[in-house]
């Protein structure tokens, strides 16, 4: 079987690692100046952390969760993407369905003209115990989405999970197969699973896929409840990091080249050697719709 090479125009991409704190409208000033200063930096496609708007934690959820796209959140990332001309992914934020009641971790994406152009509820809920160490329950408060999500920008296609999503080869591997050239993660891991795996699962997730894997993470808060990992980074299809950070806040920019796509996916011709004679193809029954969402057919 082949696929076909993927549409790809470079571009600049920018991770914008947030201090996040409790007090939303600072965080949502906070996220725009940097989102200007990015885009400043010439960068096309900017990515804010996951639960940029609130403190992470499921306690916090129910109080800072918001309706979209009637939100104060939607209205400033939308205006953000617009004044800044970028496509924007703007991290999560905690989602309230006001039909249902039930709350989602959501990202949300724009286009330059400030559109909202995709929405990706949390699909694989950040439930883990690590005894003396970590114990997390989104579920506690959150329900798990129903679709993945891919988007069509002029650039490429972009797969989007949120940070947890990560730990699951299924979905960047239906988002590759179906022509995405990155995953994109607004992430937020921690000081146990962080050092463990932050970047080794983006480096699995871009050399299984042979593409480019981003994952923006909040700055480091030693006065919050939760510890975020930092660390933001951009690896590229050959399993390189090629920009990363420390744990403070800042912009990591990565240039996402489609000739080092290309040329890597020749050398090593992956695409051309699956074996679906021996093992199911995860993409094959799988159906892309125009608003973004991928569902089972
Ligand atoms: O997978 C992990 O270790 C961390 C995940 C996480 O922090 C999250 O999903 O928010």
């Amino acid at each position: 079987m082949t696929t076909p090479t993927p549409l790809f125009s470079p571009f600049k991409l920018a991770l914008v690692q947030l201090a996040v704190g409790s007090n939303k409208d600072e965080n949502l000033k906070n996220a725009r100046k940097n989102v200007l200063e990015a885009s400043n930096h010439g960068a096309n496609v900017v990515v804010l952390p996951e639960c940029f708007n609130s403190p992470y934690g499921t306690s916090f959820f129910p109080n800072y969760a918001e309706n979209i796209p009637q939100g104060s959140s939607v209205k400033a990332l939308s205006e953000m993407a617009k004044d800044a001309g970028v496509y924007l992914f703007g991290g999560s934020i905690p989602e309230r369905d006001e039909s249902t009641g039930k709350l989602y971790n959501t990202s949300t994406v724009y286009d330059p003209e400030g559109h909202l152009v995709a929405k990706h509820r949390k699909v694989h809920l950040f439930d883990i115990d690590v005894p003396g160490k970590i114990r997390f329950q989104e579920s506690e408060t959150l329900t798990a989405g129903n679709w993945l999500t891919h988007i069509t920008t002029p650039y490429g296609k972009l797969g989007l999970g949120i940070c947890y999503d990560v730990r699951f080869p299924e979905m960047a591997a239906i988002a590759a197969r179906k022509g995405c050239i990155a995953m994109i993660y607004p992430g937020a891991f921690n000081m146990t699973t962080g050092p463990l795996h932050w970047e080794l699962l983006q480096r699995a997730r871009a050399v299984d896929n042979q593409i480019y894997v981003a994952m923006c993470s909040p700055a480091r808060d030693t006065s919050a409840s939760y510890h975020a990992w930092g660390h933001s980074s951009v690896v590229d299809p050959r399993g390189q990091v090629v920009a990363t950070t420390g744990h403070e806040q800042d912009i990591v920019y990565a240039d996402l080249d489609p000739e080092l796509l290309a040329s890597f996916r020749q050398s090593i011709p992956l695409n051309q050697q699956r074996r679906h004679d021996l093992y199911c193809d995860v993409a094959e029954n799988v159906e892309e719709h125009a608003d973004g969402t991928v569902l089972l057919k």
